[in-house]
């Protein structure tokens, strides 16, 4: 039998990085969504094209071999396939985890005993995703507790750090996916060393992840969401259009000063190695031949506001140390005055909670910091700027 992998989320990174992965590697990819249009566009079209987009040119990948499955309404017909699956692959966003984790609970107990146990890798812009969502599928309302014991026998569980520009895509282009040629997808190998490593290439395999993901999330994350945020409170229409602009070029390179400062001091990663990262990460996310809208990149304030993201969680860290966050709060507070509130449901529900809560409770709310650090009284008076202009308004 071919191998099988179950991907939940077939959205921009789904079929443009994870799955055009798998299917280069041999596997038969099964979509698993919410969004019916979608399912029946994957279900009625036998190949699509991944699109890689540079100032090198342009190339070309047909991918072929997938069908999609509605994971609400055709529950049963996916927990099968996830018993019977070598791998199952997420990039849902992270707070969708929870809601993934009870069918891929189930399939994973149904696995006939002595099969290889699934592997399991989340593909999401967060520390320890894969972890978070083993904790859902292991919790007691998911998996029965007596079935714990040897469920390392049933299911194996690896992070992953995930980084390519995948940009909104044309609403004509059908299933078709325009990215950057640029990828990187680091993976840690342990978890998987005594059942077998999956042949997936393109893939790094790694004995330690947290310099990678860190580096990864505070370097083009924190740079590209600076960008973006910086982008939209100027009516920038692209993070490409902002990085025209000399003073958002400027803080951004300011934000990604002040991170490697962080990433230099708790890794070991060169200074010189992390300016050339620096340096690339802004090419990359000023590439002129990606229409990325500052909206899709600085989507889900709330999450990129929280406490170990982007933003606050190398600022806070750099603020114990005595380090400078002179940029990394310019971005916060922009972030803190994105209001898209037609498409952005988190930059509605952050208005909300800024209107009702003095400044001190929405630190605590929205960024979980706590009175007694040392970033806290900087970031109090950065929400009081942005209540008081918005009191003005
Ligand atoms: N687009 C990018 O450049 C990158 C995105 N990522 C990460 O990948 C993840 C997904 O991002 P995108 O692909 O850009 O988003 P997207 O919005 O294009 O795709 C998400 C997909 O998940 C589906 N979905 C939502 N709820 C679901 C559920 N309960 N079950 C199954 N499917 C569900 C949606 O219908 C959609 O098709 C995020 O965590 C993001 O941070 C990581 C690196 C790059
Ligand atoms: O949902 P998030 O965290 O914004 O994830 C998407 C981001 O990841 C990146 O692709 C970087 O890998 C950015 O292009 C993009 O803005």
């Amino acid at each position: 039998m071919g191998m099988k992998a179950v991907h939940f989320g077939a959205g921009n990174i789904g079929r443009g990085f994870v799955a055009c992965f798998l299917h280069n590697s041999g596997y038969e990819v099964i979509f698993a969504d919410v969004a019916d249009a979608l399912i029946d566009k994957i279900n009625a079209t036998p190949s699509y094209k991944v699109i890689e987009v540079g100032t090198e040119g342009t190339t070309e990948n047909t991918i072929t071999n997938y069908r999609a499955i509605n994971s609400k309404t055709h529950e049963s017909d996916l927990i099968d396939e996830i018993s019977q699956a070598d791998i199952v692959t997420c990039s849902v966003g992270p707070n969708i985890l929870k809601f993934i984790a009870p069918v891929i609970a189930k399939g994973i107990d149904r696995r006939p005993e002595g099969t290889t146990p699934l592997h399991v890798i989340a593909c999401e812009n967060a520390i320890g995703a894969t972890d978070t969502l083993a904790e859902f599928i292991k919790d007691p309302k998911n998996t029965a507790e007596d079935r714990l014991e040897d469920h390392h026998l049933r299911a194996r569980y690896a992070n992953s750090a995930i980084d390519r520009i995948v940009p909104a895509q044309d609403p004509d282009a059908g299933l078709d996916v325009t990215l950057e040629k640029f990828f990187e997808w680091v993976v840690e190998k342990t978890p998987f060393e005594d059942v077998g490593i999956p042949a997936i290439k393109g893939i790094n395999w790694v004995d330690n992840l947290a310099p990678y993901i860190e580096r990864k999330l505070f370097t083009v994350n924190t740079g590209h969401a600076t960008a973006a945020y910086h982008g939209y409170n100027r009516r920038k229409r692209t993070v490409y259009d902002a990085l025209q602009d000399k003073d958002i070029m400027a803080e951004v390179r300011g934000a990604l000063n002040e991170t490697k400062n962080l990433i230099v001091s708790k890794h070991e990663i060169e200074e010189d190695a992390q300016t050339a990262y620096v340096d690339k990460i802004v090419k990359r996310i000023g590439n002129p031949h990606l229409e990325d809208a500052v909206e899709r990149v600085g989507r889900a304030p709330l999450r990129k506001l929280s406490r170990k993201e982007r933003f606050i969680g190398p600022a806070a860290e750099l603020a114990e140390m005595g380090e400078s966050i002179k940029y990394l709060l310019d971005a916060i507070e922009m972030a803190f005055r994105f209001q898209n509130y037609d498409e952005d449901e988190e930059s509605k529900e952050l208005a909300k909670i800024m209107s009702e809560n003095g400044p001190e409770d929405v630190v605590s709310k929205v960024c979980s910091v706590q009175s007694n650090e040392k970033i806290y009284p900087q970031l109090v008076e950065v929400v009081k700027r942005v209540q008081a202009d918005s009191r003005e308004d």
